[in-house]
């Protein structure tokens, strides 16, 4: 099942590249041993045909989960096992089937994995073109898979570049730096399987800003974003580096506190509060005071984590009706 969690869709592509390829291969691998049949190279033929088998029962074997590394390696070493006889019995004609292994390598493998698979089919195939080619046509050879590493290389290391750009892009919220819901998921996922795996606890703060209508409403929409982003500074110096701050609506945050039971995450809760309420929030043509207020729940039994954060939701509802710029844990007010 395709997972809907920014991480689960990144991996689930990066699985799904490789097995691709594998499958392409295998048909090709199939699809070659036609000529072989035609033509009466029927050793060559049966050949072509296990591969293209085998590819296509890894591809098959691995359709719903990711294919090992260690599966991938083999596919390497089976398809150069076969340049390298094709080399052998075919001479310079069979170095055109160099070049697809040393792109293949790029799409099973990733940064600087498929750079050292493709660097040693480098060398492996080089080698092989010294013992059989004349020496001229295997200078040549070398030269263009030296050609094609680089060329892979610096193609593979600004796929990862753009990768991880996309990826912090998608989860950070542009305004405030903080991470944006899209990563909630993920994070809470995480936070639950620890607590139910090891008994780690885990609490979090839902909290909201105060009457930001107004703000808005007095201020203009530029000066209420110089608020949202400053109080985001605020929340960051306020918390440990491990905790997480999003930003998960208008004005509405999300701290998830990792190791942290419910009378620490109420201190913590408690901190922030302080924080935005002891001194005025400073804007380019005017000052603000500002409060939020906040709900807190700890992580308990078999909490999903969108039961965990309604539980956070109540407890905030309860502070906003209980007159705001106050801490809610569950349905009993702290302050
Ligand atoms: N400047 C700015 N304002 C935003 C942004 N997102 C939401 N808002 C504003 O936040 C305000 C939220 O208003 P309400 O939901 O009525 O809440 P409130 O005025 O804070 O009142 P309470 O939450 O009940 O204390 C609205 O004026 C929104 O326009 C944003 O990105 N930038």
């Amino acid at each position: 099942m395709a997972r809907t969690t920014v991480n689960g869709m990144m991996d689930d592509f990066q699985g799904v590249m490789p097995r691709n390829m594998v499958i392409a291969v295998g048909i090709a691998s199939l699809l070659l041993a036609v000529p072989g049949f035609w033509t009466g190279h029927l050793r060559q033929a049966i050949v072509f045909v296990v591969v293209g088998a085998v590819l296509l029962v890894l591809a098959a074997l691995y359709w719903r989960r990711p294919m090992p590394e260690s599966c991938r390696f083999s596919i390497v070493l089976l398809l150069s096992a076969l340049v390298i006889s094709l080399l052998q019995y075919h001479g310079t004609l069979a170095v055109y089937w160099v070049f697809p292994l040393l792109a293949i390598s790029y799409f099973l493998f990733k940064g600087w994995v498929a750079i050292a698979v493709a660097s040693v089919a480098t060398l492996v195939v080089s080698i092989a073109g010294f013992l059989v080619l004349p020496l001229e046509h295997a200078w040549r050879m070398m030269a263009a898979l030296l050609i094609i590493l680089v060329l892979g290389s610096v193609f593979t290391t600004t796929i990862g570049r753009l990768q991880q750009l996309l990826h912090r892009l998608v989860v950070t919220d542009t305004l405030t730096g903080l991470q944006n819901r899209h990563q909630v998921n993920d994070v809470l996922s995480r936070l639950i399987h620890n607590f139910r795996r090891y008994q780690r606890p885990a609490s979090l703060i839902l909290l909201d800003i105060d009457h930001f209508k107004q703000v808005n409403d007095t201020h203009g929409h530029l000066y209420g974003d110089q608020m949202l982003k400053q109080l985001a500074t605020r929340l960051q110096a306020t918390l440990r580096v491990n905790d997480h701050v999003f930003r998960v609506g208008g004005e509405e945050f999300l701290v998830a506190l990792p190791e942290t039971a419910f009378a620490e995450a109420l201190t913590v809760a408690e901190k922030i509060r302080l924080a935005v309420a002891e001194r005025p929030f400073e804007g380019k043509d005017a000052t603000s005071q500002l409060t939020v207020s906040l709900g807190v729940a700890q992580l308990r039994g078999e909490q999903s984590w969108s039961e965990w954060i309604s539980v956070a939701d109540l407890a905030l509802l309860e502070a906003k009706r209980k007159g705001r710029n106050q801490v809610v844990k569950g349905r009993a007010i702290v302050q």
